[in-house]
């Protein structure tokens, strides 16, 4: 009787099946598909928790009772970082498990009314755009507009449009893509201001004195974080995303990293936060023009670098304003590795 489990038996055996395949290639995707994700979960305060942990998000109105009621939430509530990942991490399994480089991330937007533990999440995706990669012959480019959902009530819980690199099954021909345009001499404001804390009037304050030095308001926060195995593998399971960049170091020995990645979410929201904790966030409000540079890796260090773009009077509670800023994560060789803009509401002084 054939031994199945003799070693070289069993590898003419391997080469003899075929793979039950996992996901879908570019060609799978048309404009205007509707995908309803089947994965969901319960979104619960030890899931949270543990990314918030991780990432050092540790603003005590996501852990304490009190911190929480004095900003006028119910309980501690699940964060915005934690669902955005959460939402994006049940989409992989359809929309980008074969691989391909997350290309960028806009209109990241969350209801006034904040998430609680318990509330389950379930989510869909549209497909709104589908094109051909000019650099990379065996890649498409998909994007789609995603909506995380509380099933009970019909509620979206956080939106945004995605945009990947998916394999194609058959590469096409290509005109090798646009050759670099020579770009301008870079030129920085000679003076850049920190603001003197972490209140909305510091924000104010430090875009007055830029505007009349004409200097930009830019600063770098001191924390890092190093990679490791919780973060790069741990963290995307437990949202149930199943890129293999993630935790498959056989198949990821061959690709351009050479080794598993960090969830593009893991390293946003541990550089917002670095960013976070030298502020007085009062809301999240959105995120736009996301972009993931360069890998990150086991070993890799986050950091944060944030420009304050804008303030105004105008948030939806008297205790705050809303502040825009572009955050740069970057790593220790001092190469950025995600930038976007983020719009929050940040408490007021006088409060
Ligand atoms: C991606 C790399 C290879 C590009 O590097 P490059 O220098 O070649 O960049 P590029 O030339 O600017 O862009 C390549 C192509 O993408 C297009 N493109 C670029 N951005 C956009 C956008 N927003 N919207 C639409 N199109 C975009 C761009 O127009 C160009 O098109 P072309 O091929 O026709 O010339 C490089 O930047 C890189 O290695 N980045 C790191 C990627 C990464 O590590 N992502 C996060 C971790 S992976 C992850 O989290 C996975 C996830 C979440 O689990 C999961 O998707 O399943």
């Amino acid at each position: 009787m054939t031994d199945w489990t003799d070693p070289d038996t069993f590898a003419q055996a391997l080469e003899q099946a075929e793979t039950r395949e996992k996901g879908n290639y570019f060609e799978n995707f048309e404009e205007g598909d509707l995908i309803e994700h089947d994965p969901g979960l319960t979104l619960t305060r030890w899931g949270n928790e543990q990314w918030m942990g991780q990432t050092l998000n540790h603003d005590p109105a996501y852990w304490r009772t009190d911190a929480a009621e004095a900003r006028d939430f119910d309980e501690p509530p699940i964060h915005p970082d934690y669902l955005t990942a959460a939402t994006l991490g049940i989409t992989v399994e359809d929309l980008s498990e074969k691989g391909g480089y997350f290309l960028g991330r806009t209109d990241v937007r969350f209801p006034e009314a904040p998430v609680y533990a318990g509330t389950e999440l379930h989510v869909e995706s549209e497909v709104v755009d589908t094109a051909t990669s000019s650099s990379r012959p065996e890649y498409g480019i998909v994007s789609w507009r995603t909506r995380g959902k509380d099933p009970e009530t019909g509620d979206v819980l956080c939106s945004y449009e995605r945009t990947n690199m998916i394999p194609r099954r058959e590469p096409v021909a290509t005109d090798g893509g646009a050759t670099a345009e020579e770009d301008d001499e870079p030129t920085l404001p000679e003076t850049f201001v920190t603001p003197e804390g972490g209140y909305f009037e510091d924000f104010v304050d430090a875009l007055e004195r830029a505007d009349a030095e004409n200097a930009a308001v830019a600063y770098r926060h001191e924390r890092g974080r190093t990679q490791d195995d919780v973060t790069v593998a741990s963290l995307p399971l437990a949202t149930l995303n199943t890129a293999k960049q993630h935790h498959n170091v056989d198949e990821m020995a061959d690709s351009p990293s050479g080794s598993i990645v960090t969830y593009g979410d893991v390293t946003r929201s541990t550089a917002l936060g670095h960013a976070r904790s030298d502020e007085q966030t009062w809301r999240e409000v959105g995120f736009d023009d996301e972009s993931f540079h360069t890998f990150v890796a086991v070993g890799d260090t986050v950091y944060a670098f944030t420009r304050v773009l804008q303030a105004a009077d105008d948030a939806s509670s008297d205790e705050a304003g809303t502040v825009r800023f572009q955050h740069i994560a970057f790593n220790q060789d001092d190469e950025p590795v995600y930038s976007g803009t983020r719009t929050a509401e940040i408490q007021k002084r006088s409060n």
